[in-house]
Order: structure tokens, then sequence, then C-alpha cells
């Protein structure tokens, strides 16, 4: 009988389940979407108990009699709160993209933190990650620090317990490396983070390794390992296999995050983070990696907020079509800024409108803002020492769009490429799976079956490149300077 592996790929707005053969190929994929709430300017939540049905339906859906092993991957940073009793969330949880802890992030920074806690988490203070989401949790609902029925986590260990039915409370150090309670060199919970927080150790899960034995689940008709565990975007470094120093992948889904595979921990001078990448066997490695917290919400606000799009693929006839020399600049800020900039606070804006602005000018603008991001970032790791990779391996929605990826290599003056197989995050995933059920003898051996879809090759003059940049510093900066 064939060996099938499943990846849960439970992401920002929609849970999936994909069923891979050994070769990576996806055998069958569903996909529910679920709400986002927005209580206030800012605030981002999602109902947990709808992550979990929309997980398992997706699951059921795509399960075979063949699947040897089950992989989670997981939207990082987002919280949730939940009564180990019943399995039920006691709190909506809150989401990377919620921006409430600004105002604490900001006080921490005023009192000298942030060296503290960058050189033991890799991380800079920035409501995104978990820390100063669990703190507000924690003071939110009544005598949370006391009632030993709570547990807490992020999203890979509230689907572990509800998978293991209740009896594994564990995540994987790819998802603490980016709670901020967890220090990336020593691999365990910090006591000085947990106290500058307020939040007590009993709450937290276990931490393991990304091949692991996580637990079994039942919820299948029979009994199914699930041995890997791993954060998207480090599942996405996985599934591209850059698995050698120096190898970089970018993720253009609701965000885009750029990691480049370091080997040992590199510890950034320009604002970018350091962060666990993958520990299989006994191969670990860290990460650089730069967050930009909008990309394809951008494309979404195209289309269901200005409607100037019904479908995301519009953009690329659209861009094409739209002047080289429209003048317009967009500074995606929809939720403050993240890497290199961090600024919280900060909202979006558009630059050089005029009155023949036309849709299509609007749409590539919108699009080459996030090439610029991109290019920030790239720069942000050259300061940290990096050299410039041979190529930069895409994925995520919006790389299917071919004037973006074009772009991208242009802005950048590398070659980009995007693999075969489309669901690179999921597949990372499943590989992790597949090591721990033995399917592959190593990393190595998974890596090997990566193979090119597309490739883009830098086509524009670097006068041109130099125009563009120019312009997007200048306005970035006064937009920065507000
Ligand atoms: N052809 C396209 N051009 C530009 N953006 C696209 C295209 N196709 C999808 N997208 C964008 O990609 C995003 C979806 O990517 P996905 O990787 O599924 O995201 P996530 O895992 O964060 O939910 C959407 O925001 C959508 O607007
Ligand atoms: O769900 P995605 O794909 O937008 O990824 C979210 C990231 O993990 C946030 O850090």
């Amino acid at each position: 009988m064939p060996a099938e592996l499943l990846a849960i790929d439970q992401g920002t707005t929609s849970s999936r389940a994909i069923r891979f053969d050994l070769d990576g190929r996806p055998l069958q994929t569903a996909q529910r979407e679920f709400a986002q709430h927005y209580p206030r300017p800012g605030w981002v939540e999602h109902d947990a108990n709808e992550i979990w049905e929309t997980t398992l339906a997706t699951a059921r859906e795509v399960m075979s009699d063949d699947v040897k092993a089950i992989g989670i991957t997981n939207q990082r940073e987002t919280v949730v709160l939940w009564d180990r009793t019943t399995g039920k969330p006691v709190h909506n949880a809150i989401v990377w993209q919620d921006r409430r802890t600004a105002d604490l992030c900001d006080a921490l920074k005023a009192d000298g933190l942030e060296p503290m806690v960058q050189g033991k988490t890799g991380l800079v203070l920035d409501p995104y990650f978990s820390a100063t989401k669990i703190k507000w949790l924690l003071d939110a609902v009544p005598n949370a620090r006391e009632n030993r029925d709570l547990a807490i986590g992020t999203i890979d260990s509230f689907l572990l317990w509800h998978l293991t039915g209740g009896k594994v409370h564990a995540t994987d150090w790819t998802n603490a490396g980016r709670t901020m309670l967890y220090d990336i060199h020593a691999r365990a919970w910090d006591a000085e983070l947990l106290s500058l927080f307020d939040i007590p150790e009993w709450l937290l899960p276990k931490v393991r390794d990304n091949v692991a034995e996580f637990g079994d689940t039942d919820l299948f008709g029979r009994s199914i390992p699930i041995l890997g565990m791993v954060g998207d975007q480090q599942a996405a470094l996985v599934g591209q296999a850059c698995f050698e120093r120096g190898m970089v992948k970018s993720t253009y889904g609701t965000g885009c995050f750029m990691l480049m595979n370091t080997g040992d921990p590199v510890a950034s001078q320009a604002r970018l983070l350091t962060t666990p990448a993958y520990a299989i066997g006994d191969q670990r490695a860290y990460a650089l990696e730069g967050s930009i917290f909008v990309a394809g919400s951008a494309i979404k606000w195209l289309r269901d907020k200005l409607k100037l799009i019904d479908d995301a693929a519009e953009t690329e006839a659209l861009a094409k079509s739209a002047r080289a020399d429209h003048g317009i600049t967009v500074i995606p800020a929809f939720v403050g800024l993240g890497a290199p900039h961090w600024r919280a606070n900060l909202r979006g804006s558009i630059h050089g409108l005029t009155l023949d602005t036309t849709d299509a000018d609007l749409v590539r603008a919108t699009l080459e803002s996030i090439a610029f991001q991109t290019r920030d970032l790239t720069d942000a790791m050259k300061a940290d020492g990096a050299t410039k990779p041979s190529a930069l391996r895409i994925d995520g929605g919006m790389s299917q769009n071919g004037w973006f990826a074009q772009l991208l290599a242009d802005v950048l003056d590398t070659p980009v490429e995007r693999p075969a197989s489309h669901e690179t995050t999921a597949l990372g995933a499943a590989a992790l799976a597949g090591i721990g059920a033995g399917l592959y003898s190593d990393a190595a051996d998974f890596g090997r079956r990566w193979q090119a879809g597309a490739r883009w090759e830098p086509q524009l003059p670097a006068q041109d490149r130099d125009t563009m940049l120019d312009n997007w510093k200048a306005v970035l900066e006064r937009a920065l300077a507000q």
C-alpha cells in the first residue's frame, strides 16, 4: 500500500488539510475560511472553536487509509486561552496582527528592556509576538493566573490538544520562539521573561523539536501519530528545501515573511528577527527573518474595500496595463509596519494621486509596494552580513502572479524561483511527519525532491531600478517621519 502524509495548515484566513504522496504531490486538498473579528481599530480576533471545527472538517475530508502520519503547521504568534476540562476557549484568540498591546511595548522599550528581550528571544519589542497578548488575556479573564483548569498556547498547541483528546499540551520550538517568552539559545521558557509579563509557566505547553512524537489521534477511525509540528513560515522554509546556509525563501500570503537559513543564530543589527528554523534529529538551524505584515491582504483590500477587482488574479493584467510612470507610491502600513521599521502605530497612505490616476495605476503601485518592502528586507539582511543569495524561492498566494514575480526579480536584482509544488507550507509539515515516520531518511532525502516550476531573471536596467528605489525610500522616509 502506498504511504501518504497528511498536513494540517491552519492559516490566518483559512484552515486547510492536504494529503500528499511521498514525492510531495498533493493528492487531495480541503479548505475552509473562517471569520475575522475586528472588535476595535487595530484589534484582530479569531473564534478558536471555529479554528478547530474547520481544521477537523478539512482533515476528515481528505483523510485516507494510507495516511501514516500527520504534520501540523499554523499561523504563528496567535494565542488561545482554553479550559482543559472542556477544551473550550475562554476568550477569542488574539491574532498576530493585533496591535492592542502597542502601548505596553512602547513602555517596555522606554524602560530599556529591548536589548534583554532581543538577546534571549531574537525578537524586537512589538505587539506582533505572543507575550503581551498573553498578558492582556490573563489580565482580562478573571482569576486566570490562579485557575489550574486553564491552558494557554499558540494555535499548534490548541489543535494538538484537541487532536489528542485533551491528552497532550505541547508546542514546538519554532512556535515557542515567537512567544517572546522562550530563550532560543538555552531552548527553554525563560524565568525572567515569564516574570516580566506575569505569566505562570504551568499555563504553557511543553516544547519539542519539529520532528517528535507529539501524540496520537483517534478522531479518524483509527490511531494515527502526529510526528511533525512547525510554525508556517518555518514550514515553508522546509517545504522549499532551504537546508543550506544562505538559502532564502519568501512567502507571500496575508503577510510576507522572508527567512534566510543561517545555521547558527545571527544577532541582527538591522532590526530583523533571529528565529528557530528547524530541529530535525541532530540537525538544528536558525534563521534571520524579515516579517512584513501586509502583502496579500493589500490585494484583498483592493478587492473587498476599494472594489477595483473581483478576483486577486486580475491584478496581473491590470498591473501590466498600467503606466510605468504612474507616479503613485503606496505605503501599505494598514496594521503598522513590521521589519525593519517596527512602527506599530503607523497607518497606510497613498502618495502622488492626480486626476488621471486609474484603477490600474493603484493596483500596480500596491504590488510595487510589496516588492519594495521585500527589497528593504534583503538590504537589512545584507547589513547583517549576509551574502546575496543566488536565488530567492517564493511561494504563497501572491507568487501565482507572474508580473509580481518578475518585478521582484527586477527590484531585488536577484533571480526568483517558484517551486513546482504550490503548497510549500503544507508540504513542509508533511515532510517533517514523513521524516518522523521514517518515510524519508532525513531532511536531505526529502530536499532532493524539490523542483523548480518557474524562474524569473532580473531584466530591468540598473538605472531604472535605482530611480524606483530612490523614490520609494524618499516617500517612506516622509511617512515614517509622521
Ligand atoms: N494572482 C494573484 N495576484 C496577487 N495576489 C494574489 C493572487 N492570488 C492570490 N493572491 C493573494 O494571496 C493571498 C492568499 O494567499 P495564501 O498563501 O493562501 O494566504 P494565507 O495562508 O495567509 O491565508 C490573498 O491575500 C490573495 O489576495
Ligand atoms: O497565516 P499566514 O500564512 O498569513 O502566516 C502568518 C504568520 O505565521 C504570522 O507570523
